[in-house]
């Protein structure tokens, strides 16, 4: 194998998206949108940093960076159309893996109709994938954080918590021999991206919208800063898994918060639109789970705060975070 040959492996035969004029086999693409606005949003994924050969396999590894970044186009309320893969290879690497890794990717962009049209390869020390996607969404209908008013329902789907769980088994060779566990390591390697709910909200005029990338402990800060008000969230509503607790009752509390990469949706919305959102959540087959209001901001940062047996604390903006230098 050589960077050519794996290119025509991966070169798809047809293109889904009829706005694609130029797909792989250029200097660059080339799409043509109709009126709607382009979103676009990239996220990398490192060995070592996002995933180990403990925690994923090649195909998750592939998956799991496409979902990320899907998770994010979903977020801003708006529909995948294409993807280009930056991928750096260490030498140890098999084709058969890096296939594997491809079909990864390519499994849930099946799923959602969106088309690989580029990418770079380069021999490097480390596996890191780099994906960039690009959505469509209706003239001025992107879902910012920024939109975010007092009296507003804050909501989240699914369950938090579990992928950090999931991370925990893998990493610590924790006994998976059970159904349980194994829904923990699901969650870690094959999160969903909340991209149909985000669509059947379209009839909403007003929603605010943030995936779990860091931890909601992270996004409840992002949607606070950016809208200039404060969200009360209340701990005791904060969903998860009910068997969560069996295995990691000390600590499932703070991985609903701050564990991160559970990829579901904290939003806000107006409390007349809320039976929209559940219906939503119910059409998707998802839950949707009312975990504080947002107010207006009561000093002159924006906060948020966690109230638990009816006691009042700041939430700290803990999560995952890179680059922390000199702490
Ligand atoms: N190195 C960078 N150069 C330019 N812009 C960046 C860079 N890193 C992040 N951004 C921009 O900062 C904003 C927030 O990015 P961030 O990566 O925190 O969001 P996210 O993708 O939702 O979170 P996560 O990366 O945890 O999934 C986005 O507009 C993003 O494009
Ligand atoms: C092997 C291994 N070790 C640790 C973690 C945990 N982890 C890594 S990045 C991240 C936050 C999101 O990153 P980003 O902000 O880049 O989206 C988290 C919670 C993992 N997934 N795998
Ligand atoms: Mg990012
Ligand atoms: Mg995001
Ligand atoms: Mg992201």
């Amino acid at each position: 194998m050589d960077e050519f040959s794996f290119i025509d492996s991966i070169r798809p035969s047809y293109y889904k998206q009829p706005s694609l004029v130029k797909g792989i086999g250029d200097d660059a693409a080339v799409f043509r949108p109709s009126g709607q606005d382009v979103v676009t949003a990239v996220d990398t994924m490192v060995e070592g940093v996002h995933f180990s050969r403990k925690t994923m396999s090649p195909f998750y590894m592939g998956y799991r960076a496409l979902a990320a970044n899907l998770s994010d186009l979903s977020a801003m309320g708006s529909t995948p159309a294409f993807y280009l893969v930056s991928i750096v290879v260490p030498e140890e690497w098999e084709q058969e893996e890096l296939n594997e890794l491809y079909t990864g990717m390519k499994s849930l962009a099946d799923e959602y109709s969106v088309d690989l049209i580029g990418g770079d390869t380069v021999s490097g020390d480390q596996l890191s994938i780099s994906v960039t996607v690009f959505g469509y969404v209706d003239r001025g209908k992107s879902r910012y954080r920024s939109s975010a008013k007092p009296d507003d329902i804050v909501f989240v789907t699914g369950t938090l918590g579990d992928s950090r769980a999931g991370l925990e088994i893998l990493l610590n060779d924790l006994s998976i021999d059970s159904k349980e566990a194994a829904f923990f390591i699901e969650r870690h390697r094959r999160p969903v991206p909340r991209v149909d709910f985000a669509q059947s909200l379209l009839s909403i005029e007003r929603v605010t919208l943030n995936d779990v990338s860091d931890g909601i402990a992270s996004e409840a800060h992002e949607i606070a800063e950016a809208s200039q008000v404060d969200l009360h969230l209340t701990m005791e509503d904060v969903p998860f898994t009910d068997f969560i607790k069996k295995w990691f009752n000390k600590s499932y509390k703070e991985w609903m918060l701050s564990g991160g990469e559970d990829f579901e949706l904290i939003g806000t919305v107006a409390g007349e639109d809320w039976n929209v959102v559940e219906e939503a959540a119910k059409e998707c087959g998802i839950s949707i789970t009312k975990i504080g209001t947002v107010k207006e901001m009561a000093h002159e940062q924006p906060e948020v705060y966690i109230y638990e047996n009816n006691e009042k604390k700041k939430l700290m903006k803990s999560g995952y975070t890179h680059l922390k230098r000199g702490e």
